[in-house]
């Protein structure tokens, strides 16, 4: 029957992971896109970067842009400190639902704020909805060519300070050219390529580590 690919995830997260283990629902999701079919989680080499850089941060106040599953939000919701929140948005209504079961399957939906829509419409709102001054981190993970408008536009809205850092998904594979020439050639960016390989696959890939300098 037509099952969506992320509808087909939820299944396999659901028959095999253990509800309340975040880290089963993280290695089940990579095993069925590794083994089974393919899909656009920042996957287990990928995501290993972007733990230490979660566990280096330890942030208080966390932003994700793409959710798409929910693999990434659960990934970083296990490493969380106490009273510590990811706000992940995501604006197809199909992902988003399957996203909040994945989350929910893996007990860290009271470290996660699901938002349901565009990123453009919600960074002005952040501050007035979430009483939040800043973001510690960001992970960028959505359409290739929103990292470098929503970046801009949340220097714009003031959720960046000084030592925020942003750390963008594919910026080799698919790629996202303009962004990183903007982090890379501002002197109000400190950057650092984390060399990896596009998920479940031997194709370059990489992260993008960029701390704001203010
Ligand atoms: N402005 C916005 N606001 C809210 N949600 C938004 C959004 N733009 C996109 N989204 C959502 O973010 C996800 C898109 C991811 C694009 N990644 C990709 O296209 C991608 C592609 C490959 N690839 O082709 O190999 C590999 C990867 O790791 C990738 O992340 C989808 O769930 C989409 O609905
Ligand atoms: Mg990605």
């Amino acid at each position: 029957y037509g099952s969506t690919r992320p509808e087909r995830i939820l299944a396999e997260v659901k028959r095999k992971a253990t509800r309340g283990d975040a880290r089963s629902v993280v290695d089940t999701i990579d095993q069925y896109c590794r083994h089974q079919e393919w899909a656009m989680n920042v996957g287990d080499e990928k995501g290993t970067i972007l733990d230490s850089i979660v566990c280096e941060v330890k942030p208080r106040a966390m932003l994700e842009l793409g959710t798409y599953c929910g693999y990434s939000a659960v990934r970083i919701a296990s490493l969380l400190p106490p009273n510590s929140r990811l706000i992940t948005m995501e604006f197809n209504p199909v992902f988003a639902a399957i996203a909040r079961q994945v989350i929910a399957w893996a007990g860290v939906e009271d470290k996660v704020v699901l938002i349901e829509g565009p990123s453009g419409d919600w960074i002005p709102k952040m501050k007035k909805e979430f009483g939040l001054t800043s973001f510690d981190l960001v992970f960028l993970d959505h359409w290739k060519d929103c990292y470098l408008p929503d970046t801009k536009l949340m220097e714009e809205c003031g959720l960046l300070r000084t030592g925020s850092i942003l750390v963008a998904d594919n910026v080799i594979c698919p790629g996202a050219p303009d962004y990183l020439e903007y982090v890379r050639g501002s002197p109000r960016y400190e950057s650092k390529y984390f060399r990896s390989h596009l998920e479940y696959t031997t194709v370059e890939d990489g992260i993008e580590k960029s701390v704001f300098l203010g």
